[in-house]
């Protein structure tokens, strides 16, 4: 690759509407904590990335020793995830060129595959304006009233569900994320950065078991996709890892 590769991952958030002890990248997926799991798909795909993660300032969660990146830094998140993601832009400003591509994941998404990674790189690389893994819209949507009831039912025509990594150049990336907030959008994710500046993110169809671990049922959920994932073949054991031990909080 002639351009560098820096992975962005963003984990400073809270895990609200888990709502348990800890944040959701520290609860335990078989045996090991969430954020190994992550870490441990984006390394098997980019073990030569550079890697920026996003904590909370106040986490003492954290152990260095999961992170399996030779060129790594911790990177203090912000109030949103957007603003994580532009703190970990800022931090390796001095050493970024415009043209490198910047990966951003979830913490929160451990079942990525390798070969969603890998997919999703290759045609980013080639890409103008970059993109993101996304799924079609299985369902028929409904839209509620506020008050429990239908009240429409939205076209799922050419609807999909974002997902990540989503991929950019680090200068639009980081120009993207500049602007967005004096357009009024709403940023969820960078690719809605980077539409506000009138530009076109690239949909690669991603695995719809890529989840993000968001409610208590999730968890679970995970721990099913990984073992179909290792049963069929799509991730090896050794991605997986055996348990690791937590001593910081325990
Ligand atoms: N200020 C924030 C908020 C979120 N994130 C990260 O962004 C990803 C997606 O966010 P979400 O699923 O909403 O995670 P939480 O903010 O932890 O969850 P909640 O909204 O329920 O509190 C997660 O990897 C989370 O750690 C972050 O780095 N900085
Ligand atoms: C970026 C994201 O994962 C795309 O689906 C998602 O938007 C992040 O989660 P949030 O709940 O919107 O913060």
């Amino acid at each position: 690759m002639s351009e560098r590769l820096w992975l962005v991952v963003p984990a400073a958030g809270r895990g609200r509407r888990m709502g348990a002890a800890l944040p959701k990248q520290y609860l335990m997926l078989t045996g090991r904590p969430v954020l190994t799991h992550t870490l441990a798909r984006l390394h098997a795909a980019f073990p030569e990335a550079r890697l920026c993660l996003c904590l909370d300032p106040d986490d003492h969660h954290f152990d260095p020793a999961w992170v399996p990146f030779t060129d790594w830094r911790r990177v203090n998140g912000g109030a949103e995830r957007a603003d994580s993601v532009a703190n970990a832009l800022d931090a390796i400003a001095l050493e970024a060129d415009a043209k490198d591509l910047v990966l951003v994941h979830d913490v929160a998404r451990p079942c990525v595959t390798v070969e969603d990674l890998a997919r999703l790189y290759a045609v980013i690389a080639e890409d103008p304006v970059g993109g993101l893994l996304a799924a079609p819209v299985a369902d028929t949507m409904k839209r509620d009233d506020g008050a429990g009831r239908v009240a429409a039912t939205e076209s799922r025509e050419g609807l999909w569900q974002a997902l990540t990594p989503q991929g950019f150049r680090y200068g639009l990336l980081r120009r993207a994320l500049a602007m967005a907030p004096g357009c009024g959008v709403l940023v969820t994710d960078e690719a809605s950065a980077v539409e506000t500046l009138g530009m076109a993110p690239r949909l690669v169809a991603g695995r719809r078991d890529n989840l993000k671990i968001t409610h208590p049922d999730d968890l679970a959920l995970a721990e099913r996709v990984l073992a179909a994932q290792v049963a069929s073949g799509t991730t090896p054991p050794a991605i997986i890892g055996p348990p690791v031990e937590r001593e910081r909080d325990t």
